[in-house]
């Protein structure tokens, strides 16, 4: 089998891929470079957890795919493998985004099982489990991931302030709070009520983006793992780190080689050329967009559409085609705009418009047709 395409893909049973499980989304990297100090900087913060007293919160910030969650995850393993004492617990909150929803969540990790359907009330829901903890004497270590979703609900204080406060109404419960943001544009303890923001005094832990000898660095390794023997060559892998690196997000980078090496299977061949890796940047540049859109509602899906039929136009305008389609409000409308403006889905900047004053236009951050397919 050689590289013409004649010869058609590679067969079933030939592959390019050693483990292309590697490549996946929820796939834990063995060895996590780069990232030592931002590692002791979080151990240092839960060793009290480990002796069985309240850890200190802690403020993970950094862009999206550098490694926060991935840190997370590896932190709460290796408190596992300390001891059963502690008990932690990742709420991704652009899945569960309400203060009702965090705590059910919570509850699930607590019981194993979920809230009963019915629905009972937060403070029921929360006094099952602050019983629970104090009853196993355990210490709760709860990772808040994505919380600027929790942000943009409007719903961060009253999760923060529940969590923070819990010894008082519930003597005993130990709780610490990791909050991890993903958005630059987030002041987060300054976007917080003043009642939160006089009990919460985290540890700031930061991840930058990683540059380009470190993507390559990172890559390779999953390049090793990933791929059998030499279907990447080094050039090859230094395109796909430069490609990366301009969008700063390491997922970009880990689509990519996924993407490249089915482009090859697909041309029969045994090893990635460049043109494989070009064609992927087309779909794997989107992955942040992608993303963005599995966390909207229809409502949100269906504004963010009619903002693609009108790009660039005033708020005003846009508000107009919305309501004849969706009948909501002026205040429900401008809630969504500024979410998907937050999103960095829309820029939704202040323009001066002739007799009008000022007001808001109101364009996509990607290209329209991306955003439309995707909507699909
Ligand atoms: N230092 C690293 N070594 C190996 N893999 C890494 C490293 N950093 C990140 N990754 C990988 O990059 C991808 C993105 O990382 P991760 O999900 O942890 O980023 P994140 O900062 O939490 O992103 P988001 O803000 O969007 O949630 C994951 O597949 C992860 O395995």
């Amino acid at each position: 089998m050689g590289d013409d395409p004649e010869e058609g893909m590679l067969s079933w049973d030939e592959s390019v891929f050693r483990d292309e499980h590697v490549f996946e989304i929820d796939y834990l990297p063995e060895t996590f470079k780069h990232r030592k100090g931002q590692m002791e900087s979080l151990t240092y913060a839960l060793r009290p957890a480990v002796r069985g007293s309240r850890p200190l919160n802690v403020m993970v910030r950094g862009p999206p795919g550098t490694g926060k969650t991935t840190a997370i995850q590896k932190l709460f393993d290796e408190v596992g493998a300390q001891t059963a004492d502690v008990r932690t617990l990742r709420v991704n909150c652009q899945v569960n985004a309400t203060r009702y929803s965090v705590f059910s969540r919570l509850f699930e990790g607590t019981f194993d099982y979920e809230p009963p359907s019915s629905g009972i009330s937060f403070k029921k829901l929360f006094g099952q489990i602050a019983d629970k903890l104090v009853e196993d004497d355990r210490v709760l270590v709860v990772a808040l991931d994505d919380v600027n979703y929790l942000f943009y609900e409007n719903e961060a204080s009253d999760t923060l302030y529940s969590l923070l406060r819990a010894h008082e109404e519930y003597p005993g419960a130990k709780i610490g709070v990791i909050v991890v943001s993903s958005d630059p544009a987030l002041d987060v303890i300054e976007e917080l009520d003043s009642r939160v923001q006089s009990v919460f005094r985290p540890e700031d832990v930061y991840f930058p983006v990683y540059d380009s000898p470190e993507i390559v660095d990172i890559l390779e390794e999953r390049v090793k793992r990933g791929f059998h023997e030499g279907v990447i060559g080094r050039e090859i892998l230094d395109y796909v780190a430069t490609l990366t690196a301009e969008t700063g997000d390491l997922r970009v980078g880990i689509d990519l080689l996924h993407r490249a090496g089915l482009n090859a299977e697909m041309r029969a061949s045994r090893t990635v050329e460049r043109q494989d890796v070009t064609e992927a940047y087309d779909k794997s540049k989107y992955i942040s967009l992608s993303q963005s859109l599995s966390g909207l509602n229809d409502t949100e899906r269906r504004l963010l559409e009619v903002i693609a039929h009108h790009d660039g136009e005033q708020a005003g305008d846009v508000y107009d085609a919305f309501h004849d389609e969706t009948n909501l409000g002026y205040t429900r409308y401008s809630e969504i705009v500024n979410k998907l403006d937050q999103l960095g889905l829309i820029n939704a900047d202040y323009t001066s418009v002739d007799g009008r004053g000022r007001s808001r236009s109101l364009s996509l951050s990607y290209e329209k047709d991306a955003v439309l397919n995707r909507l699909d």
